[in-house]
């Protein structure tokens, strides 16, 4: 493709700052600050400290209790009953003359026993169900209805059923109320998981190629801990409650051994007597449910306080001023495509609707139609709401909920993508193709570091072990220009700058060896120098990988910079495409003339900059025949009259009446 002259300079005025044909800047490194344990950020909260003292406690004397209590659980001295404290029995003798201090320490074991038994079947049963519920629309819609109706099921009539069953098996009716509190923790689990299943990160790790099983492990569990483990510490508490009861009633331990509710039992039977039984009896159960529930609590708080994600420095933003200050040469070997490459990419009449108003289906993209050689550069451009990132959602196969593809194709690699199934289609992303977005710090998960982050990537794609995937880990940043890759490797996404995240998410994008990379807006968010450094990034990645970019953006600057051909969208439609450089110079449509007029890098200094007068009309309201009709200073009867066909040259095509001698409808590519 040859520019006609006067292209290239045209071109060249919307390219970014830099020095000509200055080395990729190695972005710098800040020291990286330690994030302490969750051990060390419990030992801030001294309730928790106390309450997990306090349990330790109790598990060690139940383990040992041989060891350390002074007396056998049944050995009974009939002369020294309902005795108060004394050297030889610290907490007094029960009715039969037995050492109460003794006997709590043995009583303690089937109480733990049980709230362990109750605890690991909630858990076990109700974490993975409330995960799949939240990550999987099927599966919730099986598991919401059935958590309602087992909520409703009265725990204690089942309990006493399975005592009937079991030959009062305390164990048994232990984990039945584990299966009878599960429902619950399942909504919990659910409603936490759906919370965090909506942040960025997660969804940028199912365009990075995760499967659901490894996001939900990975991604969604280890920042959902701090509710269920709450809400575990209240089963576990509710457990003990229960086993206390259940022995209170004569369920349960056996007597004569020795268990915490028999104790309590014992010490009410003999209230009229002697009192002081109670005391040590109930404080025992009293105080182990409060330490569970205070020792949830501070879990929760130290869980939180560790992904919590510290401010994040304000960037600047461009301004018109320095962007308009750019200049620089765009050397002539930059992402030129070997001759004639295969076609990697080839959309064809593609269409997406969305529920509109009313529930009334609404085109969001229409007819969309465009090819992209391997290693080619192509670039998107168009005010907001477009339809540009929905064209690039439809490509990856990730479009938002409700969005369906209603017409036209999308071959990868020759084979329609339209119509693979979703691990299909899914093993496409992070291998094949790989995205990048304008929000990189939002993609990261704050939980893990860079290098962690990344290997976890490289394993998933490739396979590899631990070790090799980190090594790879560190290469890929340093493939980046991210000097010191060891070093921010060990970082956490809170640590790093808003360039050096991108750097990371681009390292992340090339983990699993993609041959087209999807860019969505990825310098808007920088300030004018790290955008430069960003788009030199991704030229020299393109020319050292062979990679093909579809570059998304509103920015011509960008466009400029990194695309040989652009295709320019206006309301759902390609409006123009062809080479970038002959779009800028020569616009056929009066769209792409606007747009490109009320670019600030092309504007005369101390002229005002032209305003295209409306707004892109909303999905639903596009006018039958020219989209842009409404805002074209050109606009005649026949551009309302009829739809509109795309013509032109193989190279330069445009959607206007104005680049043909009649509005004939011409066929499509
Ligand atoms: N989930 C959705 N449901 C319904 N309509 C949507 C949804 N997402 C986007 N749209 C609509 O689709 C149209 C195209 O949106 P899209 O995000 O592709 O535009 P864009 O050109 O990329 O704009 P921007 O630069 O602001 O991202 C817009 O009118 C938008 O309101």
């Amino acid at each position: 493709m040859t520019a006609p002259s006067g292209a290239e300079p045209a071109a060249r005025a919307l390219t970014g700052a830099d020095p000509a044909g200055a080395p990729p800047g190695a972005e710098p490194v800040v020291a990286p600050s330690g994030r302490p344990g969750l051990a060390r950020r419990l030992l801030r909260h001294p309730l928790a400290v106390g309450a997990l003292l306090y349990l330790a406690a109790v598990v060690v004397l139940a383990i040992f209790a041989p060891v350390f209590a002074p007396y056998g659980p049944q050995e009974a001295d009939l002369t020294r009953v309902l005795a108060t404290p004394t050297a030889d029995h610290w907490l007094g003798t029960d009715s039969l003359g037995r050492d109460i201090a003794s006997r709590l320490m043995f009583g303690a074991r089937p109480a733990l026993t049980g709230v362990l038994v109750t605890v690991l079947v909630a858990a076990v049963i109700a974490i993975p169900i409330g995960l799949s519920a939240a990550l999987s629309g099927g599966a919730d819609r099986i598991v919401s209805p059935l958590v309602d109706l087992l909520m409703s099921i009265p725990a204690i009539v089942v309990l006493l059923m399975v005592l009937a069953t079991f030959d009062q098996e305390l164990l048994a009716a232990m984990a039945a109320l584990g299966v009878l509190t599960a429902p619950g923790l399942v909504r919990v689990v659910r409603a936490a998981a759906l919370t965090v299943a909506g942040e960025p990160y997660v969804a940028a790790a199912r365009v990075y190629g995760f499967g659901r099983f490894a996001i939900a492990l990975r991604h969604v569990l280890p920042r959902i801990t701090g509710p269920i483990l709450v809400n575990l510490s209240l089963v576990a508490a509710t457990a003990l409650l229960t086993e206390t009861g259940l022995n209170f009633l004569g369920l349960g331990v056996h007597l004569p051994e020795a268990s915490w509710g028999g104790m309590v039992a014992d010490a009410s039977a003999a209230m009229n007597q002697q009192n002081w039984m109670l005391i040590p009896t109930g404080a025992v159960v009293a105080g182990t449910v409060i330490a569970l529930v205070l020792l949830g609590d501070g879990v929760r708080d130290a869980t939180a306080e560790g992904w919590a994600r510290p401010a994040t420095p304000a960037r600047s933003r461009p301004t018109r001023d320095a962007a308009a200050g750019r200049a620089r040469d765009r050397r002539p070997d930059d992402a030129v495509p070997a001759e004639n490459p295969p076609i990697l990419l080839r959309v064809d009449g593609l269409t997406v609707t969305v529920p509109g108003p009313g529930g009334r289906p609404a085109q969001v993209i229409e007819d969309v139609s465009f090819d992209l050689r391997a290693g080619e550069t192509l670039g998107i451009v168009g005010e907001s709401g477009c339809g540009k990132t929905m064209t690039g959602r439809a490509v990856l196969g990730l479009l938002p909920d409700g969005a369906h593809i209603t017409g036209g194709s999308i071959r990868i690699d020759g084979v329609d993508a339209t119509t693979m199934g979703g691990r299909e289609r899914a093993g496409l992303r992070g291998s094949t193709i790989a995205f990048v977005s304008q929000e990189p710090m939002a993609a990261l998960d704050p939980l893990f570091t860079v290098g962690g982050h990344i290997a976890e990537a490289v394993r998933v794609h490739t396979g590899a072990g631990r070790a090799p995937a980190r090594r790879r880990a560190v290469e890929l940043l340093g493939q980046v220009r991210i000097s010191d890759p060891e070093r921010v490797a060990k970082m956490y996404p809170h640590q790093l700058s808003g360039g050096m995240a991108q750097r990371v998410a681009i390292a992340l994008a090339l983990a699993g060896g993609p041959r087209l990379l999807i860019a969505d807006e990825p310098t808007t968010a920088l300030d004018v120098t790290v955008q430069a450094e960003i788009l030199r990034l991704l030229r020299t990645l393109q020319r050292e990988t062979g990679m093909a970019i579809l570059l998304i953006s509103h920015d011509w600057g960008a466009v400029g910079e990194l695309c040989e051909r652009t295709l320019v969208m206006y309301a759902g439609q390609v409006v123009e495409s062809g080479p970038t450089a002959t779009i800028v110079a020569a616009p056929q449509h009066p769209y792409s003339e606007g747009l490109l007029a009320a670019n600030p890098q092309l504007g005369t200094p101390g002229m005002p900059l032209h305003v295209m007068p409306g707004g892109v009309p909303a999905p639903g309201e596009w006018p039958s025949g020219c989209h842009f009709a409404a805002r074209c200073p050109y606009v005649t009867d026949d551009c309302i009259a009829h739809p509109i066909a795309v013509a032109g040259t193989d190279d330069h095509r445009s959607r206007c009446l104005r680049t043909r001698p009649t509005h004939m409808i011409e066929a499509k590519p």
